[in-house]
């Protein structure tokens, strides 16, 4: 982000820009994904089958990828897609949701990381766990505070020269060496499936609108993300409401709205 711009005004350009983002995540997250991305302003597509995730990926503004829920089919899909994101010189965005848990996981996600993912974000438990650190995390529920992933997140943001967002009660994103931290959301996200999925789709919308400056993009989406969880957090009693007024807030939330919200500090 240059000194002029602000998450706002980047906000207001992603809006206007809708950019196309071809998520490929699991069976859990496609639709509230997809109705994230409508609401805060981009424009999503669930594409993923081998036959075509590369050609798509060659025109989409970013690529994610998310092992929720994986099968082997799936993952030609994944290589083929990041093949033509990486061709096109696209930036993509990997999740790797409960990797430590299975030896199938494990390996894909191995084999994911080799190809060079601009962005990963995960929560704490899988970031720790992705840099060789022990969680105490099984499926796809954090058990550990983003705090206690800090380290781990510098280390894998330096190995894979990319960017890493961890996210829970604050979130953190680094370059390796730079580092932010992002307050804000509501302890109900956690209570509603595939919101970090969707998450990481939003970064790619963001990323998609600033190519070269991943680290911003991610910010700026968290940042999106922690406004409107806040605002809507206020407003409902429980998860169930809080699902409908999330999306509500993520359409509401306007570059002012989120220059004036924002709570991010640089550490
Ligand atoms: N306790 C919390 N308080 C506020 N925001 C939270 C909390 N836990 C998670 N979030 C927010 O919920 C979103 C999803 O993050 P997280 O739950 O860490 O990812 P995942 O769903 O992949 O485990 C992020 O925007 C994060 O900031
Ligand atoms: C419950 C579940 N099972 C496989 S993927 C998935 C959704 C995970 O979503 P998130 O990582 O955003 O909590
Ligand atoms: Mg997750």
């Amino acid at each position: 982000m240059t000194k002029a711009e602000t998450f706002g005004t980047l906000l207001d350009e992603m809006r206007a820009t809708a950019p196309l983002v071809q998520c490929i995540t699991n069976y859990v997250a496609m639709n509230i994904a997809a109705n994230v991305l409508l609401a805060a302003g981009g424009s999503p597509a669930m594409v993923h089958a081998q036959e075509e995730a590369g050609e798509f990926a060659g025109f989409a503004g970013a690529l994610t990828v998310n092992i929720g829920t994986l099968s082997p089919t799936w993952v030609d899909g994944m290589k083929a897609a990041i093949g033509g994101a990486v061709a096109a010189r696209r930036p993509w965005v990997l999740d790797p949701v409960a990797h430590f848990a299975t030896g199938f996981r494990r390996k894909v996600t191995a084999d994911l990381l080799a190809l060079g993912p601009t962005v990963v974000r995960g929560n704490a438990s899988e970031i720790i766990a992705l840099a060789g650190g022990v969680s105490s995390a099984r499926g796809v529920d954090s058990r550990d505070p983003v705090e206690q992933a800090e380290e781990a997140a510098r280390w894998l943001a330096h190995k894979q020269r990319c960017i890493v967002a961890v996210t829970g009660a604050t979130d953190l994103v680094t370059d390796g060496n730079r580092a932010t931290r992002i307050e804000g959301g509501s302890p109900l996200m956690p209570k509603v499936t595939a919101l970090g999925c969707s998450l990481t789709c939003l970064v790619g919308a963001y990323a998609a609108i600033r190519p070269q400056d991943p680290f911003g993009a991610t910010v700026a989406a968290l940042t999106h993300f922690a406004v409107a969880g806040e605002q809507a957090g206020k407003q409902s009693p429980g998860p169930g409401s809080f699902a409908v007024g999330f999306l509500d807030l993520l359409a509401e939330v306007d570059g002012v709205m989120l220059d004036k919200l924002a709570r991010v500090v640089r550490l």
